[in-house]
């Protein structure tokens, strides 16, 4: 509930839209029960005209079709005011969703596991910007419904207005309070055995030709089929109780019902209430009564909508990688980099760079070997201020890391990464992400120095082949080099390159280190390789070892 809460500010944002969407809401309700007793009204007092009395039929007929009217406008308008302000809430929440998001990234290590956070970003988003329409709303038109009847009652037929108060007061508080404390637990677990379901899924798709292979689809699909028994099992506990609570909802009716007829019975033989209003009243009842309906289903939505505002407040106060600097300052555009001393290590792990010094002049251009997990990675994601050594200094031209705005650095800095994705888009835009608006020549360079251009000019759409996943499949190498040249085409004055020519076949990975000393000109070079670099690469091939630079 609490977590909820923090989410108010968002759903205030668009109170006018809420507030008139609550109103038509009460109106359709109002104008259903008014439809409802009218009419028991209308056609217990005609029965009684053909006995003799006097009636006027102009009068309730013109209210029924007007009664019917309204409720039809009304209900139009609750929907078209409520749904747009919920696809209102729904771009709000994203927003504030990516806007804590980004300064988290990436997110510590392994806390949350890819289809989890998309979990996260979809079912629990949709669960809370529904919460309004589908559970907050209903219950308060219901709650003010209740009380106007109760009040009707009260001045109609007070005897019946205690049973119904109470009746109803059961139905939309006492009910749904205790279907929210029995289905708290089932409610989280359903929500959590959802993103399970969809981590188990996304493993299977991403991992499912190395499955095959080891002959380990079986246990991945055991694995699934576990998963998705427990997230039924979860939704059965949560339809028990939710058919309970509307049999609890319907007994309460029936409660109400009987009080205002043993009442209403009552008047009428004491002759202080007449025969139709007694029938009147008695449908109102029912049609006030029927807006409980909605309650059973808004109790199971407002659960998973706590349950959901949980998992993202806990997603949106993930603590930042690196704090960014109250005051920062401008970054030097030429300067040396310089590692001073520097210490790191991952939490709870013994260092992986310890006192380790090394500065890289302007347009220098170095290589970092050694063997594999000796830390060179890590050595570029300090150097991008993914994360803050534990001990020294690490500058640019001077200036420290941490006195530079995150998004001057990464300007600054072109990175092709171990695991540098081809996104699902055309070749062009895959490139334009290292420089947008990049002129078509521009592209073609690039694509040349990475060696790609003969494959894409060959390509029926060339620059505009949609590539990546259900696009056309580009081999290992061939998306590497698209990488490549997306970090060439960068006009960010540094290069990282993190093992550049992985996947490539050594012929092509010799071209490549040719290239690149010459697409390189002018800048700032540091590149972790396991490879043979060929001489005239690089100015600087040093080795990390224990956790120094030699
Ligand atoms: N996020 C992390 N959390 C904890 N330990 C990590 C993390 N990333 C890397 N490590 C550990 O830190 C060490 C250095 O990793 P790093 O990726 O920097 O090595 P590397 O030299 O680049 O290896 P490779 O050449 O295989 O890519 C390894 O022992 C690795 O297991």
């Amino acid at each position: 509930m609490k977590a909820l809460l923090a989410f108010a500010p968002l759903f205030l944002r668009r109170s006018r839209a809420w507030l008139l969407a609550l109103l038509l809401s009460l109106i359709t309700l109002l104008a259903g029960t008014a439809l409802l007793g009218t009419s028991g009204w209308f056609i217990t007092a005609t029965a009684l005209t053909t006995a003799g009395l006097a009636f006027n039929l102009f009068v309730p007929s013109s209210l029924v079709r007007g009664f019917s009217f309204i409720r039809i406008v009304a209900r139009y308008g609750e929907r078209l005011v409520g749904h747009d302000a919920t696809l209102r809430l729904l771009s709000d929440l994203r927003g504030w969703l990516f806007a804590r998001l980004f300064p988290r990234l990436p997110l510590p290590d392994r806390s949350i596991r890819h289809g989890d956070l998309v979990s996260r970003l979809t079912a629990d988003i949709d669960a809370l910007d529904t919460a309004f329409l589908v559970a907050i709303g209903p219950w308060l038109s219901a709650l003010l419904v209740g009380a106007g009847m109760t009040a009707l009652l009260a001045v109609l037929l007070p005897g019946a207005a205690l049973a119904y108060g109470l009746a109803m007061g059961g139905a939309l508080v006492a009910v749904p309070a205790a279907m929210v404390l029995c289905g708290r637990g089932a409610g989280r677990a359903s929500v959590e055995a959802g993103a399970e379901m969809r981590m188990a899924v996304l493993d299977g798709v991403a991992g499912h030709a190395d499955l095959v292979v080891l002959g380990a689809l079986g246990s991945a699909a055991r694995r699934f089929d576990a998963t998705t028994a427990f997230a039924s099992g979860q939704r059965r506990r949560l339809g028990r109780q939710a058919a309970l609570g509307g049999l609890a909802v319907q007994g309460l009716g029936a409660v109400a019902l009987v009080g205002t007829l043993w009442a209403g019975l009552v008047a009428v033989e004491a002759g202080a209430l007449e025969g139709p209003v007694m029938a009147g009243l008695l449908l109102a009842v029912l049609g006030s009564f029927e807006v409980t309906g909605t309650i059973v289903r808004s109790v199971g939505k407002a659960t998973a909508a706590m349950a959901a505002a949980e998992r993202l407040t806990a997603l949106a106060e993930l603590p930042a990688p690196v704090q960014e600097p109250a005051s920062p300052q401008p970054l030097p555009r030429a300067g040396a980099i310089a590692f001073e001393e520097v210490t790191f290590a991952y939490p709870g792990l013994p260092p992986v760079l310890e006192e380790l010094s090394l500065t890289v002049a302007p347009s220098e251009r170095v290589a970092i070997a050694g063997p594999s997990g000796i830390g060179k990675s890590t050595l570029l994601r300090l150097l991008l201020r993914l994360a803050d050594p534990q001990a020294g200094r690490i500058g640019i031209g001077g200036v420290a890391l941490t006195a530079l705005r995150s998004a001057d650095i990464h300007a600054h800095m072109a990175l092709l990464s171990q695991d540098s994705p081809v996104f699902i888009d055309t070749i062009r835009n895959n490139l334009l992400i290292g420089r947008a608006g990049a002129a078509e020549d521009d592209l073609w360079a690039a694509l040349a120095d990475a060696q790609l251009a003969g494959h894409v000019a060959s390509l029926p759409q060339g620059l505009d082949t949609v590539v990546g996943e259900a696009g056309r499949t580009l081999s290992a190498g061939q998306a590497r080099r698209l990488c490549l040249a997306r970090a060439l085409l960068s006009k960010a004055p540094v290069l990282l390159l993190d093992e550049p020519t992985h996947a490539l076949d050594r012929d092509t990975e010799i071209a490549f280190f040719r290239v690149l000393a010459a697409a390189a000109t002018g800048r700032t070079v540091i590149m972790v390789t396991h490879a043979a670099i060929p001489e005239g690469t690089v100015d600087r091939i040093l080795t990390l070892r224990d956790g120094k630079l030699v």
